[in-house]
């Protein structure tokens, strides 16, 4: 049960909050040491003060991104964490031990956890709640199926998702991340102007629990976004930055996503919305 009508929340952003952009590249279970070697020197300069790229590759390479990103901007997150500080949980490692290992942030909750692994709103959110009690900033995935899409029901799925984690203070310092199922891996992203639009109402639906803490939230887009589309979502004004997984193989893609960000963060909001 939402708290809230859902039919009574805007889907257009009235605010232009400044808020910094991220580049979140995921990597999945691709790469090796090799790909690191080459793609933490290419990204440690990426960024700029308005933009923050953020690697987060399989769980055996976190020690060594870190190891080569120590002392530049580029930052590194693991791909899942447990959501207890330790115990007898063979195969699964702690948020702890991620910040130990250099890492700032972990994704939580990514459709293939939930999907592949049976993971469910509840779980992520005490994943999110163990990542704030290690300084760890969770970036919490969302979104619906085709199937949820097309019979209309995205806002309360969204919803649902959401209402986990506003189940714990510690939402407010998270980032979450957008992916609609169907735009994974597909080569069809969504529309920027969808995009945007799902945005909004996600906004809108954390307003409604705290409206300052929603307007500073990252909210990421994710799903199929590559070089050439990176542009068209990036400018959009509840959109704040692309979490990437297939393009972030190659480095030339995360590359020119990352100068796309840097350049829209150098514009004003308005020219941006004009553009
Ligand atoms: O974590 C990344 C997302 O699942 C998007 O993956 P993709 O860019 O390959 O569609």
């Amino acid at each position: 049960m939402n708290r809230f009508s859902l039919g009574s929340l805007p889907t257009q952003s009235s605010q232009t909050a400044a808020r910094r952009k991220l580049v979140v590249g995921n990597w999945k279970m691709h790469g090796s040491l090799a790909l690191c070697r080459e793609a933490v020197p290419a990204l440690a300069t990426a960024g700029n003060a308005q933009v923050e790229i953020i690697l987060c590759p399989p769980a055996p390479f976190l020690g060594e991104v870190a190891r080569l990103a120590a002392g530049t901007a580029l930052a590194s997150g693991g791909q899942d964490v447990a959501e207890l500080a330790s115990g007898a949980r063979t195969g699964e490692w702690s948020a702890g031990m991620l910040a130990e290992l250099g890492c700032r942030y972990a994704l939580v909750g990514h459709s293939e956890r939930r999907q592949h692994h049976y993971e469910n709103d509840a779980l992520i959110a005490g994943k999110a709640r163990a990542c704030a009690s290690a300084g760890i900033t969770p970036i919490v995935c969302i979104g619906e199926s085709l199937h949820e899409r097309e019979s209309g029901e995205t806002r309360q799925v969204l919803c649902n998702q959401l209402d986990w984690l506003l189940t714990t203070p510690h939402w407010r310092n998270a980032i979450i991340a957008y992916e609609p199922l169907w735009a994974i891996g597909s080569n069809r992203p969504a529309t920027p102007e969808l995009a945007q639009e799902t945005h909004a109402f996600i906004r809108a639906y954390l307003a409604s629990c705290d409206p300052a803490a929603a307007q500073q939230l990252p909210l990421l887009y994710g799903g199929s976004v590559n070089a050439a589309n990176a542009a068209g979502i990036l400018a959009m004004p509840d959109i704040d930055g692309v979490l990437v997984g297939g393009a972030s193989l190659q480095i030339q893609a995360m590359q020119a996503i990352s100068a796309t960000a840097c350049a829209l963060s150098e514009q004003p909001a308005r020219l941006r919305l004009a553009a």
